[in-house]
């Protein structure tokens, strides 16, 4: 396990540090019993022991899938942005990023970002500092993310919901249907745009401060 004290890729840090645990794949292999059940879902390291009596699918699918990569079976299972909310109840850390394989169980890759910010679309968050800008829509699979300066440009991307976070994980993306952004406070900001949201954005960025790593299926 290691923690890591994030900061951002252009050292403007105002204030805000907030740190990731990495587990390596072997030590959440070991997490496999009914009373200790770790998961990875898209590079996360879950820890579901207390959730195996409350999962609506059952506390079998959760074992199978313990101390192992359930990115797949999740997704498959196509659960509500509900359940992929209450994911962050249960979350401990990422994967290690030495453990994560291009293609891999979370079938996603690395490139490079460009954060940048864009006040237009998120002024109405009291910390007005991320964007997103979509590629694609869609089958295909590229996703661009330009964001703020600080604690927020981090996203997670996952089934076509993009998620910015407040935490400094890995970013990942897939084609998406809505963005959704949180500030620091917990607010939320939707888009659902008609559009692709590609088509949408692109105009409103002021371009990139912070580079960051990107995941596209
Ligand atoms: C921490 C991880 C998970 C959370 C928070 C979670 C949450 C939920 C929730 C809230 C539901 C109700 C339906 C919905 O809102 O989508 C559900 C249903 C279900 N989940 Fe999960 N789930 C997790 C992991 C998994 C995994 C790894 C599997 C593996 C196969 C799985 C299989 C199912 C199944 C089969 C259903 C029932 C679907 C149905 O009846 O239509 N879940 N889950």
């Amino acid at each position: 396990m290691a923690t890591v004290v994030a900061s951002g890729g252009d050292g403007k840090e105002q204030g805000v540090e907030t740190s990731v645990t990495y587990y390596r794949l072997e030590e959440v292999a070991k997490r496999n019993s009914s009373k200790d059940i770790w998961l990875v879902i898209h590079g996360r390291v879950y820890d579901v022991s207390r959730f195996l009596d409350e999962h609506p699918g059952g506390e079998e699918v959760l074992m199978e899938q313990a101390g192992g990569d359930a990115t797949e079976s999740f997704e498959d299972v196509g659960h509500s942005s509900d359940a992929r909310e209450m994911l962050k109840q249960y979350y401990i850390g990422d994967v290690h990023p030495n453990d994560l394989k291009p293609g891999g169980g979370s079938k996603f890759r690395h490139f490079s970002g460009v954060f940048g910010c864009s006040l237009p679309l998120w002024k109405h968050l009291r910390r007005p500092s991320l964007a997103v800008s979509a590629d694609s829509c869609g089958d295909s699979s590229s996703l661009s993310l330009e964001g703020g300066h600080s604690a927020l440009s981090h996203c997670h991307a996952q089934q076509g919901t993009v998620w910015l976070r407040e935490d400094r994980g890995h970013c990942s993306a897939s084609p998406p249907l809505f963005l959704l952004a949180r500030d620091l406070t917990g607010q939320e900001a939707t888009q659902q745009p008609s559009v692709c949201p590609c088509k949408l954005l692109k105009k409103k960025f002021t371009p990139g401060l912070v580079s960051c790593d990107l995941a596209i299926e």
